[in-house]
């Protein structure tokens, strides 16, 4: 395929030619969205002043629940540090008035030692304590990231399915992921602030002692920059929401090209140049943002700089004015131009931490806004236990629509929009079921048929308890399956869904995975493995169950599609559940591997499972004991097989079941194949 040309002047708004052309239009937050969902957005630098001590606070309790003794040896050894500062300052103003005194300098040296060891020692101090809150910080900081990482990670594992395919929750947990990390910084960013506010309280002390005109001025000095970092920080931050969207659509093409996966065909294909140069064409879009900040950044450090530079010059020349005017010692003033240097240093060092805690705070806010959001769309704990005796499921009147993006456009309904558009939004709105009525018997093999996009996974899915009807219910022997404990629940069933989980694990652990609460049971595995005919498959690679299954490792092997698909009827076989769902479970598998794996199946129902199939195959269902047959969301039939073939007026399942016997009876054969040695002979002759 030519590759699109890429735009030389990205339009971010209206999306660049790459996000147009691979992911229909622009991957920009837009400002509707965020006027309406992120209050973040809107917030005002005072607001988000008053939002940081709480979330300073949350990061002191994650550093406290990381390591305690760690916390407060960074807490004292910043707090001794700054105190040693101050000391030391007012240990040097000793040191100069003895110095500058009347006298003999003899004396005046004498008098000045006590201080002179006073400033020695504060230093020794000082040293000290920065390098205890340095080791500390050095120990905390992972352990803080570990902590938030798990946090964050036990909280997304907990939410509905509903949720995590949810384009705003994905945004929130992307955005969140960095609040994890920045959390770590953030402890960093407070032991900062906090010594660099007591050498900045020390020297304003000592300051406004010297004289109070000086303090405001101090302050007048750093404020110019404050606002500019303060501001710099928050527009980084409200870029990088916006745009957290496309900077993960760049990464997926990046990666695409380092994936073992898609190798195959980028090579084939030709893919690689053309996803590359969408890969710049991302890119550049990208670029052109950073410049606009870069630039905004710029211009607001200019003028903050300017701002300084007048509000020293006015600093020196009051203390310059108060030392012509005698109200001001010498050594006095000495003592107040090294305090305006400590002052000056401890309020930067005070505003780049309090930057850096702003900006932190902003994702470690996200992190605390993804735990109420999770909590908020949390699978609930608890419930009605599953019946022991459990009879028939029922789906009664169920009607379901996939959840749709929150952030997606419903104003296409509108009758502003073109036909087309029209016509997307009244598919996107289409249930995926329509009241849907029907049974799966407990201990039979029921089989779920129709045409792509019919709606018999999400039938699967609704049974297994991954989502909920919007319409109707969903009754295990009577009870209402929202009121059963899904832990129970999910007890009960074993799924191999269509795209099944290939786990980068030893060939052992793709099987033992169906049961990881269990500890190894390697007969239970044999047995699995061999139900599956995955036994061979086993043997016959190098290491056998250790065999690591995923290329790009070393050692490690690469199965193919029907061998992996022999593993996951193996591992949902391990499982021993009372519900199995086998959505196409024998597509990759060769003829006679199928029949062995349906034999299976059906014995597996004997033995009192109840067994969901779901297939295009259609002769396979012939031992169903009930097949429904979907079409459109809608169910059409349902009946046994002969009961469906022999209707008197031809149902959906008559129809597709004639079409694929049509193609067998197309071919005319000659017979049986000769065995093998009568072959041989036979070419011999
Ligand atoms: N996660 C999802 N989010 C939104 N829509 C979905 C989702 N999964 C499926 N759909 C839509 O729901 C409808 C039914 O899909 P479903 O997967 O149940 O069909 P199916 O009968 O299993 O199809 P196939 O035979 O192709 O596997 C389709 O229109 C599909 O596009």
């Amino acid at each position: 395929m030519k590759a699109e040309r890429v735009k030389a002047v990205p339009q971010p708004e209206r999306g660049s030619a790459s996000e147009n052309l691979l992911f229909g239009g622009p991957l920009l937050y837009n400002a509707r969205w965020a006027d309406h969902r992120d209050a973040y957005f809107r917030m005002s630098l005072w607001a988000m002043a008053l939002q940081l001590p709480r979330l300073v606070a949350f990061t002191v309790r994650l550093a406290w629940r990381a390591d305690r003794r760690a916390m407060w040896t960074v807490g004292g050894g910043e707090l001794t540090r700054g105190i040693s500062q101050a000391v030391g300052l007012v240990a040097v103003n000793s040191v100069l008035a003895a110095v500058l005194a009347a006298g003999g300098i003899e004396h005046r040296v004498q008098a000045a030692i006590p201080a002179v060891i006073g400033v020695a020692l504060t230093g020794i101090i000082g040293a000290l304590a920065t390098a205890a809150s340095t080791s500390g910080t050095g120990r905390l900081e992972p352990k803080v990231e570990r902590v938030a990482t798990e946090m964050y990670l036990t909280h997304v594992m907990k939410v509905e399915l509903s949720a995590v395919e949810d384009a705003d929750f994905n945004r929130l947990m992307d955005s969140a992921k960095i609040g994890a990390s920045e959390a770590r910084r953030m402890v960093s960013s407070c032991t900062g602030v906090v010594g660099s506010l007591v050498s900045f309280v020390a020297a304003a002390g000592v300051l406004t002692v010297l004289h109070p005109a000086l303090l405001p001025l101090l302050v007048l000095m750093t404020l110019p920059r404050s606002w500019a970092s303060l501001r710099n920080s928050r527009s980084r931050y409200a870029s990088y929401q916006q745009w957290m969207q496309h900077s993960r659509a760049g990464r997926l093409l990046s990666q695409s090209l380092m994936q073992t996966g898609p190798a195959p065909e980028i090579r084939v294909h030709g893919a690689g140049p053309f996803l590359l140069h969408h890969f710049r064409g991302m890119s550049e879009t990208y670029e052109a943002e950073q410049s606009r900040l870069a630039t905004s950044n710029a211009r607001i450090r200019l003028a903050a700089s300017a701002l300084t530079g007048i509000a020293a010059a006015l600093t020196y020349a009051a203390l310059g004015t108060l030392l012509a005017t005698g109200l001001m010692a010498l050594s006095v003033a000495g003592t107040a131009v090294l305090a305006i240097r400590t002052g000056g240093q401890s309020l930067s060092t005070l505003i780049l931490q309090v930057n850096n805690l702003y900006e932190q705070a902003c994702y470690v806010g996200d992190l605390e806004r993804l735990f109420q959001e999770a909590a908020a769309r949390a699978i609930p704990v608890g419930g009605t236990p599953v019946p022991e005796e459990l009879a028939l499921i029922r789906f009664e009147n169920v009607t379901f629509h996939y959840p749709e993006d929150s952030d997606t456009d419903t104003e296409n309904d509108t009758d502003d929009g073109t036909d087309d558009e029209r016509e997307n939004a009244r598919t996107a709105n289409r249930p995926a079921l329509k009241d849907v009525t029907l049974d799966f018997p407990i201990g039979k093999i029921v089989a779920l048929v129709g045409e792509n996009g019919s709606g018999k996974t999400t039938v699967s899915k609704l049974l297994a308890g991954l989502y909920h009807p919007d319409d109707g219910v969903i009754r295990w022997n009577g009870t209402d399956a929202r009121k059963l404990d899904r832990a129970h629940l999910w007890d009960e069933i074993a799924i191999v869904s269509q795209d099944f989980h290939r786990w980068p694990f030893t060939c052992r652990m793709n099987i033992a995975i169906g049961r990881p609460e269990r500890s190894l049971d390697e007969q239970a595995l044999e047995e699995a493995a061999a139900y599956a005919g995955a036994d061979k498959v086993v043997a016959g690679l190098p290491r056998g169950w250790d065999t690591l299954l995923t290329k790009g490792y070393k050692g490690g092997r690469q199965l193919s599609g029907g061998q992996w698909q022999k593993l996951g009827i193996a591992r949902a076989r391990y499982r021993d559940a009372r519900i199995l769902i086998v959505d196409e479970p024998t597509s990759a598998l060769d003829a006679k591997a199928e029949l062995e794996v349906f034999d299976q199946i059906r014995k597996l129902a004997g033995n009192g499972r109840t067994v969901v199939l779901i297939t295009h195959r259609l002769a396979s269902v012939r031992h169903a004991d009930l097949i429904h047959v979907l079409e459109d969301g809608e169910l059409r039939e349902s009946g046994t097989f002969d009961e469906l073939l022999h209707k008197p007026a031809a149902g959906v399942f008559r129809e597709l079941y004639e079409m694929q016997r049509a193609q067998y009876q197309d071919a005319t054969l000659p017979g049986p194949r000769p065995p093998a040695d009568a072959t041989e002979r036979s070419d011999a002759r």
